[in-house]
């Protein structure tokens, strides 16, 4: 088997992501301008170095149990590779940590391309003949996004989140024979542009919601109206999103998971329904505890949380146009 050889360095940048939107549950992504940032460097005395500033430090652990090192070992396995024998992996998160705003997503992701990227060259695929001399540093280093929306959405058991912090954008995922992720179906994702006045605004609060926690409360069936009414309501978020905005408000009625939730998140709900009280497309942001609202450039200003201000962080993070970005150090 090839190994990984040393003395690569790649810096990988990936961006947060909102998954669901509302009645795209599971399937609908977003992606948000905040970003993680690793340096991975190979080398050729054993051993695994972590360091990790920003969001999740002294939280996250540096061991072999840190999810982007754990998520390379198994992208290296899925690629037939071995890994090298020394790692060094420098992480600068920007990423709030169990939010709903995708954070394990972006780890993962950084993981799979990472690896991916390090092992350019080593006749894996086609691509690899242009790699056959490691590049300098500062090139752009292209990776399968293919395949890191297929390995990432697996990992992370939905593909909303993945897919949009691997292509940007707006995204829609799904299986093809909709037997779902844990059958190894390959995951496929749509990028879809964004109407050019689509604007997001994102409440962040100080507390945590593990996603674990908030997929558990869910109920394994859901009555058919809700089904019917989610699908309708998620085909014409697409619509909003892509072509007219006016539908924004109805677009985002969701009637199979963020009621089902509201206990685990009565804030996050107080301050959904007051939003959309006012007239704003405010849904819960992925599995919670943050909210995402989706406005528009002219009406961005009026998104406020009023009262229940002091509970939330405001931010206007943009949507990347491009996700998961790799350059040779
Ligand atoms: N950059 C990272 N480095 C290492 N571990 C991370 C990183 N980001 C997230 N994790 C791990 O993932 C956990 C958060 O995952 P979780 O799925 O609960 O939340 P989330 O991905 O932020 O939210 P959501 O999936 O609802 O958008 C963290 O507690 C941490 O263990
Ligand atoms: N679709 C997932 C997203 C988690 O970020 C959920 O709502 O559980």
């Amino acid at each position: 088997m090839k190994q990984v050889p040393p003395g690569r360095s790649v810096e990988v940048r990936v961006p947060a992501s909102s998954a669901n939107l509302g009645p795209g549950f599971d399937s609908i992504g977003l992606a948000l301008g905040l970003w993680d940032r690793y340096v991975v460097t190979t080398s050729d005395s054993g051993g695994l170095s972590i360091e990790v500033t920003g969001e999740g430090a002294g939280d996250v652990p540096t061991d072999d149990r840190h999810l982007v090192h754990s998520t390379m070992q198994h992208t290296w396995g899925v690629l037939g590779v071995a890994p090298p024998a020394g790692l060094r992996i420098q992480a600068t998160n920007g990423v709030p940590h169990s939010r709903g705003l995708g954070s394990s997503a972006s780890a993962i992701v950084a993981g799979v391309v990472a690896a991916q990227a390090l092992s350019a060259g080593l006749g894996l695929d086609d691509r690899d003949e242009a790699y056959a001399e490691w590049p300098a540093p500062g090139q752009p280093m292209p990776v399968d996004l293919g395949l890191a929306v297929h390995v990432s959405s697996r990992l992370e058991g939905h593909p909303d989140n993945a897919s949009a912090s691997v292509l940007g954008g707006l995204t829609v995922s799904w299986m093809p024979d909709g037997s779902g992720l844990d059958r190894g179906e390959q995951t496929v994702s749509a990028r879809i542009a964004l109407h050019r006045d689509v604007e997001v605004v994102v409440f962040v609060p100080d507390t945590q919601l593990a996603t674990r926690t908030a997929r558990a409360v869910l109920p394994a069936t859901v009555p058919l109206a809700a089904a019917a009414a989610d699908a309708g309501r998620a085909a014409l978020l697409v619509h909003a999103l892509a072509t007219d905005p006016s539908h924004l408000h109805a677009a985002t009625r969701d009637w199979l998971h963020q009621e089902a939730r509201r206990s685990s998140y009565p804030e996050t709900m107080e301050l959904v329904d007051l939003l959309r009280s006012q007239g704003h497309a405010a849904v819960v942001s992925g599995a919670g505890p943050s909210v995402l609202v989706l406005s528009t450039h002219g009406s961005v200003e009026q998104v406020q949380a009023g009262s229940l201000a002091p509970r939330w962080e405001r931010l206007v993070p943009g949507v990347p146009e491009h996700g998961a970005c790799i350059r040779v150090r």
